[in-house]
């Protein structure tokens, strides 16, 4: 028997209202004012005539041009990839240092808890703190004498090193270079998240974080239902984090209106201000998320290749439990009363569909890799003696020392962009763009008035196998290449 979810039924008139597609104008009208806060003047998001809406050029855009620079929605860093990367939760930036970064990669691979000897240290006596910095520096310089060039052996460094490499008391050469703004914690107390600045802090509580943090500053209750909540996500799928924080921000969002609703009421002294159902303004904190392409989860997700044809119900419906599951837990931590609605299943599942459809990447290359290649690249005496330090922790960082920062986000132009297999423009981080914004660049010229497109998938692959990892977005591919290819 299938699950039911009784606020579905109980709301059924206000979740419609929340799926159902703005009216165009109030489409044109959002993204006319989002163009304007954004790098990207010369764009405009109207009808396609086939598929919904489109991206299409207002203007002339020369090859390997900027097209767009999008701030996301929300957005998340996977949770395998936290161990690799240490990123301001907010916008994504590296930060501590690039010691910091190498330090806590080496700890995570435990290679630092073979021998711990950092509490013998004394921080604070200028003398034994040099003393113990020119042992450690001595320490590294016989591990990179020890290492041939060659060896991809992993080194177990002493606990102190990693350490010392994560306090900052070891600087590695030419490590100046590369400086990342210094970790801010959260001040909600959660431990969990980081921060490349207050203001950034400062955001990401405004936004979602302020329902979202397991910090002291959580109410007990609400954190044990919370951290049940991020244990499930992690064991299963982390797009419910996203999901999360979409419900948060959508809460937070209906507050503030509420708040200003009121403010002005008090202000002018009269009810007539403007309409201050709960509804209307929950549709108004809404209508970010409600511009995105989405459907259920459960429908459009892509049946695995281990699945099959014949066992299709069983595994939507097992996919819609899953969700319903998150959902509970997700209430529990974070319900809000006067925005009921959104602890519907529909609008759960709604909500991950759009992150299914639109799946978009966010990938903030590492300056750890850029660190390496920039010793690699130096004159042949500074690169062997920067090498005695840095050529263990090379090693033993292995192939992941390039690492790049990797999540999903929501990206409200771009996900507007609609894929061909003969794309003008692709998704393209240039050397200055070191945050989690998606960047597009025009592949081609592009002509005021063209649509601009992207490929959600590898274009060189033949027909069959472009059209199967197009399924994954939940259609088939209607471009100019594909409807000749199909002929
Ligand atoms: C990321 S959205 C793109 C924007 C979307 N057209 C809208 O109205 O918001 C992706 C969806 O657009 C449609 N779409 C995009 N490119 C398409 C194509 N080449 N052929 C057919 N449908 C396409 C599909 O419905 C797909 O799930």
């Amino acid at each position: 028997m299938e699950t039911i979810c009784p606020i579905d039924a109980q709301f059924a008139n206000e979740i419609s209202a929340l799926l159902k597609p703005p009216p165009p104008l109030q489409v044109q009208e959002y993204f006319e004012n989002l163009i304007s806060t954004r790098q990207c003047r010369g764009i405009k998001v109207k009808p396609n005539g086939e598929f919904g809406k489109g991206v299409y050029a207002a203007l002339d855009f020369k090859e390997d041009e900027l097209v767009l620079k999008d701030q996301m929605l929300v957005g998340a860093q996977h949770y395998s990839n936290k161990i690799d990367c240490l990123v301001c939760s907010f916008c994504f930036r590296f930060i501590g240092s690039i010691e910091l970064q190498i330090g806590r990669r080496l700890y995570f691979q435990g290679l630092g808890t073979a021998e711990n000897h950092g509490s013998d240290m004394d921080c604070c006596d200028p003398d034994s703190h040099d003393e113990e910095y020119n042992s450690l520096m001595e320490k590294l310089k016989n591990f990179g004498e020890g290492a041939s060039s060659s060896s991809k052996e992993i080194f177990p460094f002493p606990g102190e090193v990693v350490e010392s490499l994560m306090n900052g008391e070891v600087v590695l050469p030419y490590s100046k270079e590369f400086s990342l703004p210094p970790a801010v914690t959260c001040g909600g107390g959660c431990g969990e998240a980081f921060y490349c600045s207050k203001s950034c802090a400062e955001a990401d509580w405004e936004s979602s974080h302020s329902l979202l943090c397991t910090g002291e500053r959580a109410e007990p209750l609400h954190t044990e239902a919370l951290l049940k909540f991020i244990q499930h996500a992690n064991e299963t799928n982390d797009i419910f984090l996203l999901a999360a924080k979409v419900i948060s921000s959508t809460i937070l969002r209906y507050r503030k209106f509420k708040m200003t609703h009121f403010e002005e009421q008090e202000k002018f002294a009269t009810s007539n201000v403007s309409d201050c159902s709960g509804i209307s303004l929950l549709l108004e904190a809404w209508k970010p998320v409600s511009m995105g392409h989405k459907r259920r989860w459960w429908d459009c997700i892509a049946l695995p290749d281990d699945v099959d044809a014949s066992d299709e119900a069983a595994f939507r419906k097992q996919i819609r439990e899953l969700a319903f599951m998150s959902l509970q837990l997700l209430k529990a931590a974070i319900f809000d009363k006067e925005c009921e609605p959104l602890f519907s299943l529909e609008i759960y599942g709604h909500i991950i569909g759009m992150f299914e459809l639109n799946n978009l990447d966010l990938v903030v290359e590492s300056p750890v890799e850029d660190y390496f290649l920039y010793i690699d690249d130096l004159p042949y005496c500074e690169k062997q003696e920067a090498e005695k330090i840095t050529r263990p922790f090379l090693d033993a960082l292995g192939d992941d020392y390039s690492v790049c920062c990797q999540g999903t986000a929501f990206f409200p132009l771009q996900s507007c962009m609609n894929h061909s297999c003969c794309p003008n423009a692709r998704a393209f981080k240039r050397e200055e763009d070191r945050d989690g914004q998606a960047t597009i660049i025009a592949l081609n010229p592009i002509s005021k008035g063209e649509e601009v497109t992207i490929s959600y998938v590898d274009e060189d692959l033949p027909f069959d196998e472009r059209q199967a990892l197009l399924a994954d977005y939940g259609f088939k591919c209607k471009c100019p290449r594909c409807l000749e290819e199909e002929a």
